[in-house]
């Protein structure tokens, strides 16, 4: 297992899951594994939905960022969530660690779908596979609306 350098996009990158300084967000660290990311978590009680379970939202936000961090971690590229698919098996409990794994499923220069398991226990409470857009530096500055930052610029793919 190696650890993945947990801040490549520099120190003020404003991200809810994985900035270590984010106030309220999962700061999730990841290691890779084989032709895995893997990371883990415990969800505080900041994080209900039901009494005791996981918001069956911010449970999909966990699973976006394990995907999107498949995509840097095994492709060594950022990604922009294009779509999410995900089923919801069991309730995500709080207090209980949660195991998250992600493998590309297929990928081309352009796309990346990648396979995401999150599990307690040994038992899956989510599986789906998320499809990301790999952009070159236009596109990616045209969709954050203004530049790219520098520490960015190396996971954008090169431009056709
Ligand atoms: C400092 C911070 C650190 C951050 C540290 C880590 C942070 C991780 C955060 C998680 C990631 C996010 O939240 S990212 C933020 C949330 N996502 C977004 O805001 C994206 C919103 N959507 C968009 O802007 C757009 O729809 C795009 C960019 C996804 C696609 O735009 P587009 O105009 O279609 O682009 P285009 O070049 O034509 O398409 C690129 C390729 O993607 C394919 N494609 C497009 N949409 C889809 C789709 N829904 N499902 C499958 N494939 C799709 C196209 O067919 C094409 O493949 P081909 O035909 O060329 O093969």
């Amino acid at each position: 297992m190696t650890d993945l350098d947990p801040n490549p996009f520099g120190p003020d990158q404003p991200c809810f899951g994985c900035s270590p300084d984010h106030p309220i967000g999962f700061h999730l660290r990841f290691a890779r594994e084989g032709d895995e990311v893997v990371t883990r978590f415990t969800p505080g009680p900041q994080y209900q939905g039901p009494p005791g379970i996981m918001h069956g939202g911010l449970v999909t936000t966990l699973a976006d960022e394990v995907a999107a961090w498949a995509v840097i971690g095994l492709l060594d590229r950022f990604g922009f969530t294009a779509s999410i698919q995900v089923r919801l098996h069991r309730p995500m409990r709080i207090g209980v660690e949660v195991e998250g794994r992600g493998s590309i499923l297929r990928h081309s220069s352009r796309t990346a779908t990648i396979a995401v398991r999150l599990s307690q226990g040994g038992v899956d409470a989510l599986t789906g596979e998320l499809t990301f857009a790999i952009l070159d530096q236009a596109a990616a500055e045209r969709l954050l609306g203004g530049p790219l930052p520098e520490a960015w610029r190396r996971f954008s793919r090169a431009s056709t």
